[in-house]
């Protein structure tokens, strides 16, 4: 079933949480939504589940309009971002709760802890209680109430947030598979980018309570929309310049490019897009992050900060205030009318001459 956002807005006061929201969802995908902290991400999920009820606007499954209905009526499964295990209940009861409550069989509701255990590996916890397991342990199993529900859309706050880099890594595949496994559409927010963009089958970029781009992953990264989007998604953070189109020109700071068009843009480059060798412009490094495999440079280019990534093949990352040559290839170059932050047409046919 396809979810439609459409229109939605919310308030608190003079705070506009979601401003007149759009978001279509694929059926069946693995949608991540990703935007910063205080963005719009839980109080659009809250109003999914029917937590809370919009000010305005629908929401479209299936092209009927569920905002009005109430929560038990709605097909999503929910995995909250704080979410309390009941200390005095074992990890059964504690998945069985929001069943239990919604007074199922009792033999429907073991059925489904047991399956659900399964998927998620934590059968041998069923019968422990919230204080002998591990946080990570407890992550899972408050993820395993979220999915125990027979859901269209299973919609997950941030859930691996707080979790080690492996532990992550691990849940990531799981929920992955999961996805494939129920069949389902989920919905998945982060504020962490890295995550959104190794997870998404659909990126939706939010801010503002605003989705500024939907797109496959790669298409966000490559494609962005809008600056804000090349801001928002990647690490190390691209590289935003405020630059002058005119006389055939494109001049951000030190850098110049040939170029037609006029007016002002920012222009956006990718770190790993700032060419470090011998050649090019000489720029000193301030610096250095070594990442093992890669390092992050950071850079002053007669004034203008710039961050560079680089893979450390089989050379050493430059050493703190040394002097290294910057090229900029300019069909790398994205850019962006300076009002709007729009994308406008980019260099491919230009040269440099920095
Ligand atoms: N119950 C509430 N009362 C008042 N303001 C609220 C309430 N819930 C959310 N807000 C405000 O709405 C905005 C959006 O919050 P929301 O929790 O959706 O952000 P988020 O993107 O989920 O952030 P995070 O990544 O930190 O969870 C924020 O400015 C927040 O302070």
């Amino acid at each position: 079933m396809t979810l439609e956002f459409r229109g939605i807005a919310k308030s608190y006061g003079k705070t506009k949480a979601l401003d007149r929201l759009d978001l279509t969802v694929e059926a069946g995908s693995f949608t991540v939504l990703c935007g910063p902290p205080k963005s719009g991400k839980s109080v659009l999920f809250r109003i999914l589940v029917g937590l809370e009820a919009p000010d305005a606007g629908q929401i479209l499954l299936a092209g009927r309009d569920i905002a009005k209905s109430p929560p038990a009526q709605r097909p999503v499964g929910y995995v909250p971002q704080n979410f309390a295990l009941y200390p005095h209940l074992t990890v059964a009861q504690n998945m069985a709760y929001p069943l239990t409550l919604a007074r199922f069989p009792r033999d429907e509701i073991a059925k489904r802890v047991d399956r659900t255990a399964g998927i998620l590996s934590i059968t041998h916890l069923l019968a422990k209680t919230p204080d002998q397991l591990s946080g990570g342990e407890k992550q899972r199993v408050a993820v395993a109430r979220g999915l125990l529900k027979d859901a269209e859309i299973f919609v997950l706050d941030d859930p691996l947030v707080g979790l080690d880099y492996k532990l992550r890594e691990r849940l990531m595949d799981e929920l992955k598979g999961l996805r494939e496994e129920l069949r389902a559409t989920f919905l998945y927010a982060t504020s962490d980018s890295l995550e959104a963009l190794s997870m998404a089958q659909v990126l939706a970029v939010i801010d503002h309570g605003r989705i500024l781009q939907c797109a496959p992953p790669a298409e966000v990264y490559h494609n962005p929309a809008v600056a804000r989007a090349l801001d928002l998604i990647g690490f190390p953070h691209a590289n935003l310049l405020p630059g002058k189109l005119g006389g055939g020109q494109l001049v951000a700071g030190p850098l110049r490019f040939a170029a037609e068009g006029s007016g002002d843009v920012v222009l956006g480059i990718r770190p790993e897009h700032v060419r470090l060798g011998p050649a090019g412009q000489p720029a000193r490094v301030t610096l250095v992050e070594n990442l093992g495999g890669e390092a992050v440079v950071y850079l002053d280019l007669d004034g203008q900060p710039l961050t560079a990534a680089m893979l450390l093949l089989d050379n050493d990352p430059p050493e703190i205030d040394a002097m290294v040559g910057v090229s900029i290839d300019p069909a790398s170059v994205l850019l962006f009318d300076a009002t709007t932050g729009a994308r406008r047409d980019g260099l491919q046919k230009a040269d440099a001459h920095g």
